[in-house]
């Protein structure tokens, strides 16, 4: 059991509790009443009616307040649907805080177009992650309006999250804090700017990790995906959607390279599940309320301000410190390959996805005609081995992998990924064109400044390469 040790021993001393005494004696409250009848000799009625009074301003207090009151009061908003369910990452929704003429005026500022004619108005959402900050600061540039929402979990890192808002604030990107599961927060931005599309990113990623947090995954790519939807739905203006799936819901699918028309409903791991399921969820949006949405399915992603969750990523940071890498081997010692795709192409397609978008048709919650549902394939289409991408990093660092080849673990990865992009490159002009070397090389220099800042000065490098 549990010692209670008294914080000033001789102030305060555990009794212990006289079960059997309790019902001789007059309850607290009685003994209460009885004093307070004493000193001021009211009557009974007086004396409830003034109890029934406080209970009530204290049930008030502590009552949830209406949406305008949580919003123009500027204080934080705890309604978040689904609440609990994102696991014990997502400590940063207490913090989070938002409303305020002051905040209106950053939204409506950081989401205003400067481009006309045809600029559009954008909420991306996951805008400190990776692909979120790209897509970000390249609309920014154009002159789109951008307004970005993160929730700052700890999944990874959240200084590096940080480090990227940072990065998107002396752009004139403004992101606010909040989860895509608050509907009174989404309410509230949908309210302040009449947004033309939204770029959904928030998500819980990585592959593995959803066996450690299954629940996570519902929250972010489920629960949030229906919240954001909800929230666009009702909107007046509808936004077109455009949202990130993943090469994840090929599963099992071993019919190379992977076509949009390819069965998807053998997922691999819960990541994949709840990606899939986002695509079905996007199906029911667009019949029966008219949004536009367009499906992003992006394979294995990397570049500069990555996610250190990422094989590529960790491996850098691992053979900089000498640590043992796994790589990851087939049935049969088979090769594992990744088709990864550099963060500017991908940016490129997320641009050309919003550019193409055609326009959702509903307006008051209720369908006037039909709209786009588009799905996509956004790869490099240049399947490589792991070990290969192993080998390049060795020569950028200028540093030897301890290399341990082991057997895939059952835990959610696939064999290969080849992405066929005929439609992407039809419907929305989507031509990667960068390698795995040169798009690593370009990591390589920025993890080198951002971590290794030292390193690199002493090395006098430019080009990211400490080897020479
Ligand atoms: O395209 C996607 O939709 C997904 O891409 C990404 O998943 P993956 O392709 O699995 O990337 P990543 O973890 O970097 O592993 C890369 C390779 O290294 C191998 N791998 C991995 C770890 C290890 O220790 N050893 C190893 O060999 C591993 O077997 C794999 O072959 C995103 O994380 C995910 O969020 C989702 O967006």
């Amino acid at each position: 059991m549990m010692d209670v040790a008294p914080s000033s021993p001789g102030k305060f001393k555990m009794d212990k509790p006289h079960h059997h005494h309790f019902h001789h004696h007059p309850s607290t409250a009685r003994l209460l009443l009885l004093r307070w009848h004493h000193y001021f000799p009211l009557s009974k009625f007086a004396i409830w009616a003034f109890f029934a009074i406080a209970l009530f301003a204290v049930l008030f207090l502590l009552s949830p307040r209406a949406p305008s009151d949580a919003a123009d009061s500027g204080s934080p908003s705890s309604s978040i649907l689904g609440g609990g369910g994102g696991g014990e990452h997502r400590r940063s929704l207490r913090t989070a805080s938002w409303g305020g003429p002051d905040w209106e005026k950053r939204v409506r500022s950081s989401a205003r177009i400067r481009r006309q004619p045809g600029g559009l108005s954008v909420l991306v959402t996951g805008a400190a992650g990776f692909v979120g900050t790209h897509v970000s600061a390249a609309l920014k540039k154009r002159g789109d309006g951008v307004l970005g929402l993160d929730c700052f979990n700890d999944y990874y890192d959240p200084s590096l999250k940080r480090a990227r808002q940072a990065l998107l604030k002396r752009a004139g990107v403004f992101v606010v804090e909040g989860d895509v599961n608050d509907a009174l927060l989404l309410r509230k931005l949908f309210d302040v700017v009449l947004f033309t599309h939204v770029m959904h990113l928030a998500a819980q990623a990585g592959v593995r990790y959803a066996m450690i947090n299954p629940a996570s995954y519902v929250h972010s790519n489920v629960a949030g995906l229906v919240s954001l939807l909800e929230a666009a739905k009702s909107a007046d203006p509808q936004p077109a959607i455009v949202w990130a799936s993943s090469s994840s819901v090929y599963g099992l699918n071993s019919k190379v390279p992977f076509s949009e028309s390819d069965r998807t409903d053998r997922p691999a791991s819960l990541y994949a599940a709840t990606k899939k399921a986002g695509e079905e969820i996007a199906h029911v949006y667009n019949h029966i309320y008219g949004l536009s949405i367009t499906g992003l399915r992006f394979f294995t992603v990397y570049g500069p301000w990555g996610r250190p969750d990422m094989a590529y990523f960790f491996f850098a940071r691992d053979i900089l410190r000498g640590k043992p890498i796994s790589i990851f081997e087939g049935p049969g010692h088979a090769t594992v390959f990744r088709d990864f795709t550099y963060i500017d192409d991908i940016v490129r397609g997320c641009v050309a996805a919003l550019n193409t978008a055609g326009k959702s048709t509903g307006r008051g919650g209720k369908k006037r005609g039909p709209a786009p549902l588009r799905v996509y394939n956004l790869g490099n289409t240049s399947p490589v081995p792991v070990a290969d991408l192993v080998s390049i990093l060795e020569k950028l660092l200028g540093v030897k992998a301890v290399r341990k080849v082991v057997k895939m673990p059952r835990n959610g990865d696939v064999q290969f990924t080849h992405a066929n992009i005929t439609l992407a490159r039809r419907e929305l002009g989507y031509h990667p064109t960068t390698d795995l070397r040169t798009g690593l090389k370009r990591f390589v220099r920025w993890y080198l400044q951002y971590y290794h800042p030292n390193l690199v000065k002493k090395s006098g490098s430019k080009g990211g390469s400490t080897s020479s």
